[in-house]
Order: C-alpha cells, then structure tokens, then sequence
C-alpha cells in the first residue's frame, strides 16, 4: 500500500514507524474530519509548533509530580504567559483554536479561567440584556473581571428547584438581597470559584414580596477589584482535593444579607420591574442555556479525551513486545493479540463516534440561539434538551469505560502517572456527574421518549419530531447483509421495544392505583435503558451521515471500516433485547459476531494512524508512555528519575523513622 503518512520522523522507535508505514490513509486528511475543517487541523499543528518554540510555556515539571499549590501556582503563571502571547498565537475570535491553544498549554489540570470561558462568559451572552451587554460582557471578554458559575448548593445539585439561595427583592432600595440562610444553602463546586474570580453569576431563588418564582441568574461581584479580598458579607474559599482538576479551585460560596442592584439579575429573558413586577420568559427554563451550550459540547470534548487516552495505548501497544503467536522465535507485539483489538479497537470508533455527533449537537445549539435571540423562537428546547441529557450521559459513560480499558492495556505501567492516563479519566468521569448527574438526565431523555410513545398510543404519531419518529414505524425483519442501514432498522427495532415496554410498565403501575411519581420510579431503570438505547441509535445514525459525506476515498475507506466495527459492537451489546423476543435470529448473532472479528483484522493496520490523526502533540499528550518517538522505556526511566523522591538516596523519613525501627529490632 502507498506510504501516505507524512509524520515519519529520524530516530523514532522503529516498530512504530512500521505501523506508520502501513497506513492506507494521509493522516492530516484524517485530521481534517476530526477537526471538522481543513482550517483548523492545519492551525492546530501550527499553534502546536508555535507554542514549543516559547520555553516559558513548558510545564515547568512535570504535573504529576506537582502538589496542588504548586499546580494552581504552575497553571495560573502559564496563563499569564499566554496572555502576553495570545494575539500572536491564534486569532482571539476563534474559539476552535483558543480551545486547542489552551488545552496544548494547560493540561488536564484544570485553570483560573476554564469556567469563565466556558460558563461564565455564555452565560452572561445568553441571559444579560442588551445593557448589560455593555455593562459586563466587553470587561468579561477582555478579562478584567474573572467570572465563574455558581448553582449547585452543598445540599441540591440536581434538583434546581430546591436551591436554597435566595434573591429577595426590595421595592424600597432597588435592590435584591442574597442570603445563605443554612449551611446547606452554601454554594459548592463551582470551578474557578474558591480563589481566581471575583464576579460570580450566582443561580438563586428569585422571591418577590413573599414569593418564589424559583432560580434566576444574577451577576454577582464578589471580591474588590484592587485587593482581591472579599466583600463584606461575602464567605469564600476552595474546597479541597478532587479526583482531578486540581490546578482548579472549585469553590464554596455563602452570602450574609449581601446587597445587589435590580440592574444586577440577567434579564434578558425576564425582569422585575422597579416595583416588583416580575416579567415572565418566554420559556421555564431559558435561564438554563449556559447548561445546555456545555451539554451540547460534551461530546466532541469527551471524544477527543477518549482519543487522547487511546493515542497512549495504541502507540504503547505498538512498541509494548511480549509473548509469542506462531513463531516462538520472536515476540509479537500485544497490538497483535485479538484481545487487545478487541479491548481498544471499538473505543477508536466511538471516540470518533461521539465527535461526529458532537458537531451535530454543536450546530443544533447554535440554531437554537439564533432563533431564541433574532424572534424569540424557543421551539428546539425541548428537543435539544432531551437530546443533550441523553448524549452527555451516554457519551462520559463509555468514554469513562474506554479510558479504563485504555489504562488496562498498557498493563502496570498504564497505572503509572508516567502514562497520564489516570489524570485523563479522572477529568473525563467528572463528566458524568457535572452538568446534570447522568441517571437523572437520562430520566429527562426518558420523560421525552415516554410523552412520544404516548403521542402513538393515542394515534397523534404525526406529531412525533424526526428523531423519535422511528417510534411509531412498523417492525419488518432484517436482513443485515445489506449494509448500514438494516443495523439502523435492527437498532430502531430494539430502542423502540424498549421505549414501548417501559412506558407501558409506568402506565400500568398508574393504572394499578401509584401515583404518576411512584410508578416512575418502579419504572425507572426500564426508562433509563430506553434513553440509553435511544441515544445509541443517534449516534449509530450521525457517524453513517458523516462517513457518507466524506470525499476523501483512503480516509472514507477506513472510516467505513471505523463505522462497520462500530455497528456489530455496538449491536452485539444489546442483542439481548433483540433475541428474546426471537426479532434477531441466533445466525444473525453469528454473522454479527464474525463481522466484528473481520472488523478488527482490517482495522489493525491503521491502528497507530487513526491515532496519530488527533494529532496531540506530546506537548498536549503529557504521557511519557504515548510519546511520537515510541521510546517508552528510556523514557520512563528518565521520568523515575526525575522523581523528587530520588533527589537523595537516604530520605528523612528513613533516618527519622524507619532506622530506628530497624535499630530497634536489633536490640
Ligand atoms: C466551548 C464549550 C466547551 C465545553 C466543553 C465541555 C467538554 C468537556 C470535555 C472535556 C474537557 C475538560 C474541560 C473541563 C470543562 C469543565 C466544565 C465543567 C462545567 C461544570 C459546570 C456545572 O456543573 S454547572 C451546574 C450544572 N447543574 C446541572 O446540570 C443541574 C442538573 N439539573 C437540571 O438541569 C434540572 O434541574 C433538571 C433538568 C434535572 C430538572 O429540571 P427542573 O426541576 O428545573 O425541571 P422540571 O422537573 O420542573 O421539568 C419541567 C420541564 O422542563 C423540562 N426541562 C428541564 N430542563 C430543561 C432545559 N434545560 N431545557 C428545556 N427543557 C427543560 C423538563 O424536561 C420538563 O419537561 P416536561 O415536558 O414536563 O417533561
Ligand atoms: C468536576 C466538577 C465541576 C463542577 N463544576 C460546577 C460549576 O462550575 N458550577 C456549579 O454550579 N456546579 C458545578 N459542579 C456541580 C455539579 O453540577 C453537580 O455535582 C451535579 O449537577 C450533580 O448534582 P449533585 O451533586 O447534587 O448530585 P445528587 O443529585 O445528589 O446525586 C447523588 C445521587 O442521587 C441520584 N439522584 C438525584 N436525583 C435523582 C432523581 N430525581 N432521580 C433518580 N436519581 C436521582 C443521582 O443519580 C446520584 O446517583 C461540578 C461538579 C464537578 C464534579
């Protein structure tokens, strides 16, 4: 096959450039569909190269090594570097770029800025009126105020309704009070919140002569803008040690009776007017649009953490020698034993997977605040709302796994933070609890599939959006020989039957005297494996759409061996609830089965390219196993060394403790 790959490089490990050579695809062209324009897999590599060319911008060690101050230190004095550099790095208007800039730079770890980019800023463009625009968002933009977004309470997360800060308006003074009236009450999590900002939007119950109209975001400054002290009535501080992101300090928040103008809750979408009139949104839960940008971007992010996890192993995988096949003279590589194919092979196609539907997610925000913000037009929150619960929770649920299986397959020196693996999943499972813990949007999804499957019942099956309308379509045996499109047809099948049991379980716990709540939680676990299923389906039928629209013939060609792997796993995995029924015939599991092994076998020679076209630089992969060059074990020798714990080779803590207790024993 013709050597494509253009990243052969001198003195690299040798079994890698092997791998390298076989590839049937230019990985730069790969790049381009996981980046989703030419554009900006090109810029990456160019800010990448740029980046290394400024020493101050290099991990000053390396972060596993790091304490927390240290980190929060390291990753707060990278930032002001940057800063100096940034408009000579990427176009400041690009988000795609910014995102890449920062990730190169900053790790994993976590910084004083993420949530002011990713949250605080959104939120402000989402909820603030036109006044405020001009009043905080140019400050924001330009980062002479650092913001964070502070919701979840120590006692409530999920159930917003129950948050206990409270926002009480006072028609004397203009004015709204907020109030931490118990300890529960105190704001909790927030990123960025404990040290870095001093202006908070601040997510509380809106209480207007006695009564609730329930969360309402407000802009909140929180620290004086010369001393960085708090204000008077204002309590403030990090909570501590986490999983991961410890370069962030996550926050806790309370306010005794603290003052703010009228001016300062986000109207955009509802007001209180000077004398307490309280001006309804168009929609409920329009105050929730900085959630739903996060949602919808979740799982293009959380792809390329599964991607970044998988570089790691398939390149360790690819230079990792031991055991033997057929010939006991040589050694193979692990990246030849079907296991191990098998372990990483189909997470490779869903970190692709969840990209591709990503973007879909991605455009379908961004529509919707079109419409939201030029005529008013909340129409798609329900849809996207539904559609985003479901997609976060599946997405961080299998790139959580894939992470895991990442880790195990570069057996013990995957649990060394040389490989960097650990601190990958620990950021990457922070995203099946944050925005919305993933049971509970699954059952949001449900409440959606549920209402549709109650549309059919009662004959509105017209009514049904296109992504549910497969709900209330005939069931018609497959013959999965023909291609994509009967694994759809077989996968609607198998969603369908489950959306149709459990609705008709709730319904007949109702019917047998629960009340609607009761009956949704017997329900509850069938619900959350209808969305689970449901979502599935959608990301099955988004990676065909973008394998179809690729015109790229070697990089559509390996797509297509990508997506054919990923139908046989992924319907293999829930085959049972095709089965039981006899719907699926145990010849169709065979042919399912073999297809997948075949799948493997066609994948394995581009199984280092595919990789390498995410394109992290080592920079960005801060693994010493993943490194391009695949010298992993010099490498590591050369990070153990470096360890503080070999500066000397008599420790304090021996002569302090551990001699004496051998003296001791002598005696
Ligand atoms: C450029 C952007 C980049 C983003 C990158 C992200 C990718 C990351 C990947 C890796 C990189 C690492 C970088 C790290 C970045 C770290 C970011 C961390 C950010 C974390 C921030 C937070 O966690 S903020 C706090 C989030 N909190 C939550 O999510 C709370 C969850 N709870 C809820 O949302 C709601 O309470 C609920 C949905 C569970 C229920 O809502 P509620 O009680 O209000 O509703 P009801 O039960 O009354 O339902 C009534 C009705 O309304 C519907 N509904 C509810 N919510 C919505 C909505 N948002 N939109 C539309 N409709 C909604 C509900 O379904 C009901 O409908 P029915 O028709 O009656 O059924
Ligand atoms: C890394 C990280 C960053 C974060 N950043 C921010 C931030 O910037 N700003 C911010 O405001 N918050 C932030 N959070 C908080 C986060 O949004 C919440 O922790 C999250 O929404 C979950 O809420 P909870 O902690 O109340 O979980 P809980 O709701 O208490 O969940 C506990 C258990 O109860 C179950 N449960 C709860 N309700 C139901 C139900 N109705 N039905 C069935 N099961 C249920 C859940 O499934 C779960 O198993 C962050 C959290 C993390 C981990």
């Amino acid at each position: 096959m013709a050597f494509l790959n253009k990243e052969i490089r001198d003195g690299d490990n040798q079994d890698l450039t092997e791998e390298r050579r076989t590839a049937t695809f230019d990985t730069d062209k790969m790049a381009e569909v996981i980046y989703g324009s030419e554009k900006l897999a090109r810029r990456r590599r160019e800010i990448s190269h740029a980046v290394s060319r400024i020493p101050e911008l290099a991990d000053s060690r390396p972060l596993p090594f790091l304490d927390r101050f240290e980190k929060v230190t390291e990753g707060t004095r990278k930032l002001s570097v940057l800063d100096r550099h940034l408009a000579e790095l990427i176009d400041v208007n690009d988000n795609g770029e910014a995102l890449h800039l920062y990730h190169e730079v900053m790790g994993m770890e976590g910084h004083p800025l993420a949530l002011h980019e990713v949250m605080f800023v959104p939120a402000l463009i989402g909820q603030a009126s036109d006044e405020q625009y001009e009043k905080w968002l140019g400050r924001a933009k330009r980062r002479e105020i650092i913001g964070c977004y502070a919701q979840t309470e120590l006692g409530h997360g999920s159930n917003l309704r129950k948050l206990e800060t409270t926002a009480t308006y006072t028609p004397s003074t203009q004015e709204f009070i907020l109030h931490t009236p118990t300890i529960t009450a105190l704001k909790w999590w927030p990123g960025a919140l404990g040290k870095s900002s001093n202006y908070a939007v601040v997510v509380a119950d809106l209480i207007i002569k006695d009564k609730s109209y329930g969360p309402h975001p407000f802009i909140v400054q929180l620290r004086d803008e010369k001393t960085h002290q708090p204000l008077p009535g204002i309590t403030v501080g990090d909570i501590g040690p986490k999983m991961a992101f410890n370069g962030g300090d996550n926050g806790y928040l309370g306010f005794d009776n603290f003052r703010i103008p009228r001016e300062n809750l986000l109207n955009r979408h509802s007001r209180v007017e000077a004398d307490g009139t309280y001006v309804r949104p168009p929609h409920a839960k329009i105050g929730h649009s900085a959630m739903i940008r996060v949602r919808s971007h979740m799982a293009t992010g959380q792809g390329w953490l599964l991607g970044h996890a998988l570089t790691i192993a398939i390149r360790y995988s690819a230079v990792r020698i031991q055991g033997f096949l057929e010939d006991k003279s040589h050694e193979v590589k692990v990246l030849d034993y079907q296991t191990q194919q098998h372990r990483l092979f189909p997470a490779i196609a869903r970190a692709y997977a969840f990209i591709f539907c990503g973007f879909e997610t991605i455009r379908l925000y961004d529509q919707l605040i079109l419409d939201m913000n030029s005529n008013g037009n909340t129409s798609g929150m329900a849809d996207l709302h539904a559609l985003t619960s479901g997609l976060k929770s599946v997405v961080t649920h299998f790139v959580g796994q894939g992470i895991e299986q990442a880790r195990m397959a570069c057996g013990g020196h995957g649990y060394s933070m040389a490989s960097y693996i650990s601190e990958i999943y620990g950021v990457a499972i922070g995203g099946c609890t944050y925005e919305g813990e993933n049971m509970v949007m699954l059952l949001q999804l449900a409440r959606y599939l549920v209402k549709s499957v109650e549309l059919v019942k009662s004959g509105k099956a017209n009514q049904l959006g296109p992504m549910v309308a497969y709900l209330a379509v005939a069931d018609h045996k497959v013959n999965l020989a023909t291609g994509p499109d009967s694994y759809v047809k077989m996968f609607q099948y198998i969603s369908k039957r489950q959306s149709w049991k459990a609705t008709e379980k709730f319904l007949k716990f109702m019917e047998n005297g629960d009340s609607r709540d009761v009956a949704w939680n017997k329900t509850a676990v069938e619900l959350t494996r209808a969305s689970r299923l449901h979502t599935r389906l959608y990301i099955m039928e988004t990676f065909i759409r973008r394998v179809e629209s690729v015109t790229d013939i070697p990089v559509k060609s390996a797509l297509t061996d990508l997506l054919n792997l990923h139908l046989n796993y992924e319907l293999l995995d829930v085959a049972s609830y095709a089965l039981e029924d006899g719907f699926m015939s145990s010849n169709q599991m065979d042919f399912i089965k073999n297809q997948l092994y075949s799948s493997l076998e066609k994948i394995r020679p581009n199984a280092v390219s595919l990789v390498d076209s995410f394109q992290f630089s080592d920079m960005q992969l801060r693994s010493v196993l993943g490194r391009r060059d695949g010298h992993v074990y010099q490498n590591l020798f050369d990070w153990a060394k470096s360890s503080p714990l070999n500066k000397t080779d008599v420790l304090p803590s021996v002569t302090q403790y551990l001699k004496p207790m051998m003296e001791k024993a002598k005696l």
